[in-house]
């Protein structure tokens, strides 16, 4: 098993790993991040900096437990660090903590350090090429994996933890067992290794030893100290601080000598051997580790202890004086033990793209110009061009780019808010869909016209005050048309600004003005095949005019920032409550465009002039308002009536639904009364020289009250009866069909067997 695992779920994608591993070992897929342990060289940064902790060491507490239960001879040796990290206790409470545990011996690691010292020495003095230090795994694997040219200048003597492992096998048999347990992550990979295999058995850090500690409820603090085993070190305790190599392997280490370089952490050496990759210095020796901090800093340091706390507690260790119980056989076999090593390439290579591939990889990422390479670094990698390459290779996805998934998002936003318009309009339609009603000859001329132009493709121009039923009429000239099951889009021209508005009927393009990051369609497009309603036609501005004018003689619509235009098939519906002629007049209206949609006008009345359909509009609102405010409303008292058809309605039939809804909320029991109108309506009323006319008035509308209900009740009934059949029903009524059709669109009856009948069927 790999020494680091990813828990799949936990994973979030937030590139942590990939920001902080640096050789880039690690692949996106599609919902984690997984490594490629080609490429890895076990340094640990994933685990340290995964917010989520789903990157994991692989346990290793289970196989060291079943080796401890084991017949086997199993020994632990210590990492130079381990007083840096089991800070609270002494160290032979460690050491019978262990031996609790059942490891047999307990050695300290630095002793290794020893072991490799003369080895170091003598080949950094021969002075034929740089050597670099191969004791910290990491460095190792970097250059095996990423830097093979450099190869032959690792020092070829094996690390202290390996050295240990050789020289306890070498002293007690080959089938004993080695436990080594540390900070590093590095080394569980180095066990692993061809050249170094089978020194040691398990690498284990200090946390997962602490876990079994307390897995079996042992408390080291309250156990009775017990010697170490094997050989104590001296100077190899120093060698986990930075520059501790030096003391360790007792070479001269002068600050101002520029013919040796000692550094530490992943910046420093990474300059470092890119720089000697490159020979632009070639120093005697470079003493090179990974870890900030040296081997104090490994990730799986004592991260609640300061870097020169941690230093401290190695100080101090090296002065003291440890228990050791040493067997004699320890003190004749360490000239036998062989600690030269070999070093292979693992150069995974990955296959470089040419300019053209990262140009294209950029550009799927909407980079175009240098300008766009914005190098922010919240993918993971330095530049947008080490990004692309990784993109290349594999190890990165297009979506990671996070200015690009912005400008994604805002594109999506562009079309679902569109999306969500054009449904909230049909859904409009669907529910808001009114007749008109009225029974006064204006009104029955306007649905004549309604019916006559409706199935054409000529373009109407509705005229007539504010609130007398424009936009109704528009909506039944669509349904009245061939286009009835495409979308029908209204734009009211006054509530956006004017550079929107262009923008909105006729869509932009990418970069057309600030803020237009994403192209998008316009209304015209978007109502393709159906109508659209322009409604406050007379507000537009000239320039808008004339594209309009455009759109009408071509049939084509040209985006804002665009150069090409777009095919449209649109009817045009335009209304105004506006004088255009005056408006050609005095030159806010172009002439052409006047002439352009004053092909088949149609005014609506004012309501002022179609005083007869008051009642019948009345009662029409407030069954609306009943339904609107869940109440049971069944009449409009007479008075009521009189002094509705009495005021002259400046804001026509709008005003007088508000008036009637506003009247339902404060009638109390189910009948509309006087008192419930604006006082502006009943005092209108009061002392009318009109009485008679008044009860005439009153007369008529009660009755025209009557016979709706009653006709509505027996609409109903024939229907009923014949099981929801319209022809049958018709039958029954002796009435003909189409009579019947307009019967139930007048009531609204519109049940579901009727609305699924085919077109053809209703005629
Ligand atoms: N003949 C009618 N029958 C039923 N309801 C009507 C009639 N005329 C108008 N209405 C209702 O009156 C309200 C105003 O109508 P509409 O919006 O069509 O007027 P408009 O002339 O387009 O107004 P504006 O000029 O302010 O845009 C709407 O709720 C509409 O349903």
């Amino acid at each position: 098993m790999e020494p680091i695992i990813t828990d799949k779920e936990k994973c979030r994608k937030c590139y942590c790993c990939v920001r902080s591993c640096p050789v880039k070992a690690i692949k996106v897929e599609k919902r984690y991040t997984e490594i490629i342990f080609d490429r890895c060289i076990g340094c640990g940064n994933c685990l340290s900096n995964c917010p989520q902790r789903a990157k994991m060491v692989a346990d290793k507490v289970g196989v060291t437990e079943s080796l401890l239960t084991s017949e086997d001879k199993v020994i632990a040796v210590l990492g130079s660090s381990f007083p840096a990290f089991f800070h609270n206790v002494a160290p032979g409470q460690l050491v019978a903590g262990l031996k609790r545990i059942g490891f047999r011996e307990v050695h300290e690691g630095a002793y290794g350090a020893e072991l490799i010292a003369d080895d170091y020495a003598r080949i950094t003095g021969d002075n034929d090429r740089t050597y670099i230090s191969s004791h910290c795994p990491a460095i190792v694997d970097l250059i095996e994996r990423h830097y093979p040219k450099l190869l032959r200048n690792l020092v070829p003597v094996v690390s202290p933890m390996i050295a240990m492992g050789r020289y306890l096998k070498e002293v007690l048999g080959p089938k004993t067992k080695v436990v080594y347990i540390s900070s590093c992550i590095a080394a569980k990979f180095e066990t692993q290794m061809t050249e170094t295999r089978g020194a040691i058995d398990i690498v284990l850090t200090y946390r997962e030893l602490e876990g079994i500690f307390r897995s079996r409820q042992i408390s080291l603090p309250a156990l009775d100290a017990l010697p170490f085993d094997g050989l104590a070190p001296t100077v190899g305790r120093l060698f986990p601080i930075n520059e501790g190599t030096f003391r360790s392997f007792s070479m001269s280490a002068d600050p101002l000598d520029t013919e040796i370089v000692s550094a530490c952490g992943e910046v420093n050496v990474m300059g470092i051997i890119r720089d000697l990759a490159a020979g632009r210095i070639a120093p005697r020796f470079a003493d090179l580790r990974f870890c900030y901090d040296g081997c104090i800093g490994g990730p799986g340091r004592n991260s609640e202890l300061t870097e020169f706390y941690r230093r401290n507690l190695i100080i101090n260790h090296y002065k003291q004086d440890i228990p050791y119980e040493t067997a004699p056989h320890y003190l004749s076999s360490r000239e036998q033990t062989g600690l030269d090593r070999s070093f292979a390439s693992k150069h995974a290579r990955l296959e470089s793209p040419k300019t053209n591939d990262i140009k294209k990889i950029l550009q799927a990422t909407s980079k175009y110009s240098v300008k766009d390479e914005l190098n922010c670094r919240a993918c993971g990698y330095r530049t947008c061009r080490e990004y692309a390459v990784a993109v290349y290779q594999g190890l990165a996805e297009i979506e990671m780019c996070l200015p690009y998934n912005l400008q994604q998002l805002e594109e999506d936003r562009g079309r679902l808010i569109q999306k969500y318009e054009l449904a909230r309009r049909e859904l409009d339609r669907e529910y808001t869909d009114e007749f008109i009603v009225g029974n006064d000859r204006k009104t029955l001329e306007v649905l004549d016209l309604i019916k006559q132009v409706g199935p054409t493709p000529t373009t109407v121009l509705i005229r007539g005050e504010s609130g007398t039923g424009k936009e109704l009429t528009a909506r039944a000239i669509h349904r009245f048309s061939k286009r009835n099951d495409k979308p029908l889009v209204t734009v009211n021209c006054t509530t956006i600004t004017d550079s929107l508005l262009e923008s909105e009927l006729f869509g932009h393009k990418r970069g057309a003005f600030t803020g237009a990051i994403a192209e998008k369609k316009g209304l015209f497009e978007a109502a393709d095949g159906g109508t659209i309603f322009l409604d406050e036609i007379g507000d537009i501005t000239p320039k808008l005019q004339a594209e309009l004018l455009r759109v009408l003689d071509m049939g084509e619509v040209r985006p804002v920032g665009g150069t090409t235009a777009r095919k449209v098939d649109v009817r045009l519906i335009a209304a105004t409550n506006r004088n255009l002629e005056e408006g050609v007049r005095e030159g806010w209206f172009r002439e052409d465009l006047y002439y352009r949609l004053n092909v088949f006008t149609i005014t609506m009345p004012p309501l002022r002039n179609r005083v007869e359909s008051i009642p019948i509009l009345a009662h029409h609102f407030m069954e609306k308002a009943s339904t609107k405010l869940n109440k049971r409303l069944s009449a409009i008292e007479e008075r009521a009536v009189i002094a509705l058809t009495k005021y002259p309605w400046p804001g026509n039939i709008r005003e007088m639904q508000n008036v009637i809804e506003r009247a339902a909320v404060l009638a109390h029991d189910d009948v509309i009364h006087l008192e419930n109108l604006p006082l502006a309506l009943s005092e209108n009323l009061a002392g009318s020289p009109t009485a008679d006319l008044d009860i005439r008035a009153s007369f008529r509308a009660e009755r025209e009250r009557h016979v709706v209900k009653l006709e509505k009740k027996l609409i109903q009934r024939y229907l009923a009866e014949a099981n929801g059949n319209v022809s049958r029903a018709a039958r029954l009524a002796n009435i003909p069909r189409r009579t019947f059709y307009r019967l139930l669109d007048k009531y609204r009856l519109k049940d579901k067997e009727v609305r699924d009948m085919p077109q053809g069927d209703r005629q």
